[in-house]
Order: structure tokens, then sequence, then C-alpha cells
């Protein structure tokens, strides 16, 4: 039977070890937190769950043009008892996990893994485990080790989270009072996140954008519509603005950017990316030299260079998605243990970033089109021509579609609207299946509905050649 050690219980980790259980390995995962990892317990999981509360909030504000009359001057945010709600789903989550992983058969160890291997070069790699419980330290012998110990906020040498005004990510939800005055500094989709949410609870918020726009490596026409949105609920965007350090005031933080101005809020958060957490895990003990940024490199079946050692999740740096990391450990289960696999294929991932409109995207972007690396055709349908939409009160977003220009294969989309997360499936579907524009066409689409616009620019690809 295989011995397989799993470093790390996030979703990378405890997807590979539902596939490694299920192939009848003998599975240990070590998480030195909770199952889960950080992305059910300070990332992803809460971040979403937080947003919930913000979208309802953000609703009401809507409501009057539907004919629905609310009095907003009673509706208050009572954040207590919205960080209680995220806190408590989060690890409701990671026990549920827990509970999904022992049942299949596999032993959790709460602690801390490293590996601690004789020399490198040997067929079996050893793991050495320190018990949170008791600080015991226990040596595990393993066929296979996966590598998935995630990613940490990075930290600004000049902008160090203190959990009171300055903070990272994970520290928010132990605010016991709203901040006046937020200024997000970075906007990736983390920052572009945080600020739509915060917006949306009614606060003040400020982006700090060391690029000329937000979501710098998103759609470009989708970021233009969450800067509309920004600038009209009064959110300021602070462009080529690079924070090089925050400050504590009397009042709260002074952000100084690198061309000399201020920017003072009450609170900052800094949501400058992370950094994989590879550091004092004994690589060099087996030989894994890090790559660029400390992240580890691997093949599309999550091989590391060693033999029997892979790596799967943010540890890596391959698309920072929950998404990525479950399919990569997954594969590197099934590949480890002998099973027919594919390798991950990049190109049909989706993902999403949940601003409102939330912003979805999969497979070629429209930069690798324009820039001519990808010949494609492409259609941008606005929402604002979609019965549904109108019926809804929406007037911004829109749909994209891109095929090859011979076969009309869908290549990839683009979808701005407000559940585009759940309408982007038919286009994620037609990427990996290529399909056609004609497949999406022919399909019938409710009517009225969002998703009519997606079946409706397959119409508008279709070539008519056949009738020239
Ligand atoms: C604010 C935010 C929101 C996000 N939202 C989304 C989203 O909506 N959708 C999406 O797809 N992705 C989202 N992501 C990305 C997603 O959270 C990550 O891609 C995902 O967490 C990666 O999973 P992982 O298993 O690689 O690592 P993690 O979830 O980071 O888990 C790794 C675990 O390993 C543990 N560990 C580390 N070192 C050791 C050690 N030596 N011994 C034992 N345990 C160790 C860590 O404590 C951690 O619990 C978001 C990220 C952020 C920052
Ligand atoms: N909904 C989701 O799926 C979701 C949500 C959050 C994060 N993620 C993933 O996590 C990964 C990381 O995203 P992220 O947004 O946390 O990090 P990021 O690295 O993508 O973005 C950080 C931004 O901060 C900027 N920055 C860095 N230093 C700065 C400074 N001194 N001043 C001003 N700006 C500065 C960078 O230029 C960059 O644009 C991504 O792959 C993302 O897809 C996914």
């Amino acid at each position: 039977m295989s011995r397989i050690v799993i470093m790390g219980g996030g979703p990378a980790g405890y997807e590979a070890a539902l596939v490694a259980a299920q192939h009848g390995a003998d599975v240990t995962i070590v998480e030195r937190d909770g199952l889960g990892g950080a992305c059910v317990l300070y990332d992803c999981v809460p971040s979403k769950t937080f947003i919930a509360s913000s979208g309802a909030l953000a609703k009401m504000h809507d409501l009057g043009e539907l004919g629905i009359n609310t009095d907003l001057a009673d509706t208050a945010v009572d954040l207590p008892t919205v960080h209680g709600r995220v806190k408590g789903l989060a690890l409701a989550q990671s026990a549920d996990i827990r509970a999904r992983v022992q049942r299949e058969g596999v032993r959790v160890i709460n602690g801390e893994a490293r590996f601690c291997d004789d020399e490198p070069g040997l067929a079996t790699h050893k793991v050495s485990v320190t018990h949170a419980a008791d600080g015991t330290v226990e040596a595990l012998n393993a066929d296979v080790v996966l590598i998935s110990t995630g990613a940490t906020p990075r930290v600004l040498p000049g902008a160090v989270p203190d959990g009171e005004r300055i903070l990272d990510w994970r520290q928010l939800y132990d605010l016991t009072d709203l901040p006046e005055h937020l200024a997000v500094i970075g906007s990736g989709v983390t920052g572009a996140e945080f600020a739509s949410a915060y917006t949306e609870m009614g606060v003040k918020v400020t982006v700090v954008s060391s690029r000329d726009r937000v979501l710098p490596h998103e759609d470009a026409d989708a970021a233009a519509v969450l800067e509309e949105v920004f600038s009209q609920r009064g959110t300021t965007v602070a462009k080529r603005a690079r924070a090089e350090r925050v400050e504590r005031t009397e009042k709260g933080v002074a952000v100084h950017l690198a061309d000399g101005r201020v920017i003072e809020a009450s609170h900052a958060l800094m949501t400058v990316g992370s950094v994989p957490n590879t550091k004092d895990i004994g690589l060099e003990r087996v030989g894994i030299e890090p790559g660029p940024g400390g992240f580890i490199t691997v093949d599309r079946v999550s091989r590391t260079s060693v033999p029997g050692v892979y790596a799967a999740g943010d540890c890596t740096g391959v698309l920072m998605l929950a998404s990525v990391a479950s399919m990569q450990g997954r594969i590197a289960m099934w590949h480890a243990l002998g099973e027919g696999v594919a390798p991950i294929k990049l190109k049909t991932v989706a993902a999403n970033v949940f601003t409102h409109p939330e912003i979805a995207t999969v497979g070629i972007s429209q930069q690798a089109i324009d820039s001519g690396e990808v010949p494609a055709r492409t259609i941008m349908l606005p929402l604002a021509t979609n019965a549904r939409a109108k019926m809804e009160g929406l007037r911004r977003g829109f749909v994209k579609l891109f095929c090859r220009p011979a076969t009309g294969v869908v290549v990839g989309g683009v979808v701005v609207a407000p559940t585009a997360s759940e309408l982007i499936l038919p286009i994620a579907l037609a990427v990996q299946n290529q399909l056609t524009v004609d497949h999406l066409a022919l399909t019938f689409s409710v009517y009225p509905s969002l998703s009519g616009s997606i079946t409706e620019a397959g119409r508008q690809l279709m070539r008519h050649d056949d009738l020239d």
C-alpha cells in the first residue's frame, strides 16, 4: 500500500487526500491550523461570506427603481453579527471537511510538517511532524509526499500590519466597527473585492493602485465597468500610486506614495499579494530548489524536480485559485498512484471576481486576441440589450464570446453581471469540450434570461459562409 503524506490541508491537500484514499492508499494529512486551510479559514470562504452581507445591503439601495420603498435610514450593519457569521461559517466548513476526510480513512494530524530526509536522492522520504497539542515530534515515512502548504499575505516592510489600523485581509473580521475611511492598498482581485464590499457597507474607500487601472490582470472592459461603478458610488481610485509605507497617525493612517503623495484614511488594508509557505519546510533535505519568489516549480501533473515529491496549490504559484489547487492536488495523486491522468489545462479554468457586478472569465483573454497572439473572432453584447436585464434594472455588464476564426470552436469568454460566477458555466463547458458557437446558438435558453445573451452571442458569431 502506498504511504502518502500531505503537508497542508487546504483545497490542494484535502482534495488530494480524498482521491488517494479512494484509491486505497495509506494517507496522512499534516495541517498546522484547520482543515480547509487558509482558503476556508481566512481567505476565500470568509471574504465571500462577508460579500454576501455587503451584497444584500447594496441590493436594498436598488429597490426604489423596482417600485419598492425601503427606509434606508433604519438599515444598519450589525458588524459583530456579520463577523460572527463569517467566522462561524468558516469553522463549520473546516469541521465538515475534517469529518469527510476522516470518514474516508485519512489520518489527520494537527501539527507542523517538514522534510527530514537524511540526504537528497532517496527513494522514500521522511517527514517530521511537530504535534500542535504537546510539541512531540513524530517521523513519518512516505513513498509519496505532496507539498500543499499554501501562501501567506505579503508584507511591505514599511507597512507591517498591526491588526488595529494597518490590516491584512485576515485581520478584518476582528474589527468591532466599520472603518470610517478605508485605504485599500493594491488593486488586484483581493483589493477589488474588498473595495467593492466595504463600499457597499457604506464605508468611504480609496483604492491605491500601482497601475493605471484596477484589476490590471483582468479583462480591460470588465475593469472599466467596475471603475465606473466605483466612481458612481464615491470610491476613489488613486492610479499609478505605489505605496511605499503606511504610518499610524493620531486619527488613523497616512499612506505615503512613491511620488510623494500622501493619502489619509482611518484604516489601511494591505492587499499586495501573497508569498508561498515554502521556507522552513526542509526543501533542501530532498533537493528542491524553490523558483522565483519562493514558488515550487511543477509540471502539468504536479511533479516537482524530485521523484516521489509533488506540489499543488498556491505554493506552486500556478493560478492561485482554490479550484486550480484542488485539481492540481487530485492530478498529483492520480499520477502518483498510476491512474490515467490528463495534465492540467489552464486555458479551461473559469474564475470570478466577486465584486458587484461580478466579473467571470474563462479561456483565452481579449488581450491575447488583441495582441495577435491568438487569432479569434469576438463579440461583445452589452446586457443593456437583454430583456431580463431590463426587467431587473441592470444597466451595466456584458457577455463576450471568443471563437476560432475558421471552425467557430469557443476558446473563451467574459461575463460581467451580478451572477457572472453562475453564468460563465456554459462558456466554460464549451471551452472544455471544444464546442462551437453553433452549439451555443442552437441551445435553448430560457426566455427571458441573462443566459439568453450567451446563446445570442453564439448566434452572432455564426458564419453564414454556406449561404454565400
Ligand atoms: C482574500 C482571498 C479570497 C479568495 N477568494 C477565492 C475565490 O473566491 N475563489 C477561488 O478559487 N480562490 C480564491 N482565493 C484563492 C484561494 O484561497 C487559494 O488559491 C487557495 O487557498 C489555495 O489552496 P491551497 O491548498 O494551495 O492552500 P491554503 O488554502 O493556503 O492551505 C494551505 C494550508 O497548509 C498549511 N501549512 C502551511 N505550512 C505547513 C506546514 N509546514 N505543516 C502543516 N501545515 C502547513 C497552512 O496553514 C494552510 O492551512 C482567494 C484568496 C484570497 C487571498
Ligand atoms: N475571487 C477569486 O477567485 C480570488 C479572490 C482573491 C484572490 N484571488 C487570487 O489570489 C491571487 C492573488 O491576488 P491578490 O489580489 O491578492 O494579489 P495580486 O498579486 O494579484 O495583486 C496585488 C496588487 O497589488 C499591487 N501592489 C503591490 N505592491 C504595491 C504597492 N506598494 N502599492 C500599491 N500597489 C501595490 C500589485 O501591482 C498588484 O496589482 C490571484 O491569483 C487571485 O486570482 C482570487
